[in-house]
């Protein structure tokens, strides 16, 4: 109960933060956001290649597991148009939500195992209620901001920013068993990195809100430092909003991550990827993380072994873990080559 006043008076207060040493992993076993089978046994495939023992790892790092959030499907039958599955995507982000602001009450960090990316309505939304102040960076090569009426695919994951931007809220229509989920966020606390497939009515919202968008080519011009600095000093220039990253692992080069429903070639190295996480751990405000669209299904053996290394590389660091430490048991498995074996 005290540190979570203590959190809270951080928040209100501006004072200087720590990262918080603390995380409460959910897995959303969830794939009616998009049309390929696999997505949802990504939760499981990260738990067998030792997520939490990974994240134990990290020095200081208290990990509590709260295990998967309930994915039957709704049998509701909701028809909106162009909008594929909508009352079982509502079903399951309902749930996320209050299990996101409960491991953030708790004092831990959020961390979201998706699933397809339209989890990312539950996991922020269950931000916002407990932090109102939240900033979010979202990390993919999509931008995920078309509505039923500009999307091509119908499918929800590609959805789940305009569902939760207010500024958007009178383009959609009445969405039927979406009545918990009033769109409050801001676009204004909202920033992109690793863009590189974007739909025309998607470049449309960012460019009319002003969305802080580092594309791929954006990115190779300034560097990935400079990139996420950059995006966090115009959504927070006093440094003091706790931070929420949604990251899509298509957000990574197809060749580094292949297993994933919607790859797009020319992505972030892995290694940019880890040092932006960095970036973000540093900061000592990250509150919430998502990571979504693994799907080991996809691919052959290998490929699904280099894309789950990846996203457990990249949760790493962001949740604070430090080369300089004991190096990493089993994450890639090459010999690591330290001093005393050079
Ligand atoms: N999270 C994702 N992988 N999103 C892909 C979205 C693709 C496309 N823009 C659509 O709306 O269907």
């Amino acid at each position: 109960m005290n540190v979570v006043r203590t959190f809270v008076r951080n928040m209100s207060q501006g004072k200087k933060w720590e990262p918080l040493r603390k995380v409460g992993i959910i897995g959303v076993p969830f794939e009616k956001g998009q049309k390929k089978y696999g997505v949802s046994v990504a939760p499981a495939a990260m738990r067998a290649a030792r997520l939490v023992d990974h994240l134990k790892e990290i020095d200081g790092l208290d990990v509590k597991d709260y295990g998967d959030i309930e994915t039957v499907g709704s049998s509701e039958n909701v028809n909106v148009d162009n909008m594929t599955h909508l009352s079982s995507v509502s079903a399951c982000n309902k749930k996320l939500s209050e299990c996101v602001s409960r491991v953030l009450r708790d004092g831990r960090i959020a961390l979201t195992i998706g699933g397809d990316h339209s989890i990312g309505v539950g996991s922020v939304d269950g931000h916002y209620s407990v932090n109102e102040d939240m900033i979010l960076i979202w990390v993919d090569a999509h931008a995920d901001i078309n509505t039923n009426k500009t999307s091509g695919s119908g499918s929800v994951h590609g959805m789940p920013v305009a569902l939760l931007v207010k500024e958007l809220s009178d383009y959609w229509p009445y969405l039927p068993t979406m009545d918990w989920q009033v769109p409050k966020f801001s676009i204004k606390n909202l920033g992109y990195l690793g863009l590189r497939s974007v739909d025309h009515y998607e470049r449309l919202a960012i460019e009319k809100y002003n969305v802080p968008a580092f594309a791929m080519e954006d990115v190779e011009e300034h560097g990935i430092k400079k990139s996420i600095k950059h995006i966090l000093q115009v959504l927070d220039p006093n440094n003091e909003k706790p931070i929420h990253v949604s990251f899509d692992i298509d957000s990574l080069d197809a060749l580094e991550a292949p297993s994933t429903g919607t790859p797009v070639r020319g992505g972030l190295t892995l290694r940019e990827a880890i040092s932006l996480m960095e970036i973000i751990h540093a900061t000592g405000r990250l509150r919430a993380l998502d990571l979504v669209e693994i799907n080991p299904a996809l691919g052959n053996e290998s490929d699904r072994k280099r894309t789950i290394e990846a996203g457990l590389c990249v949760l790493r660091a962001a949740l604070g873990f430090s080369r300089k430490g004991t190096a990493p048991r089993g994450v890639l498995d090459l010999p690591v080559q330290t001093h005393s074996n050079k």
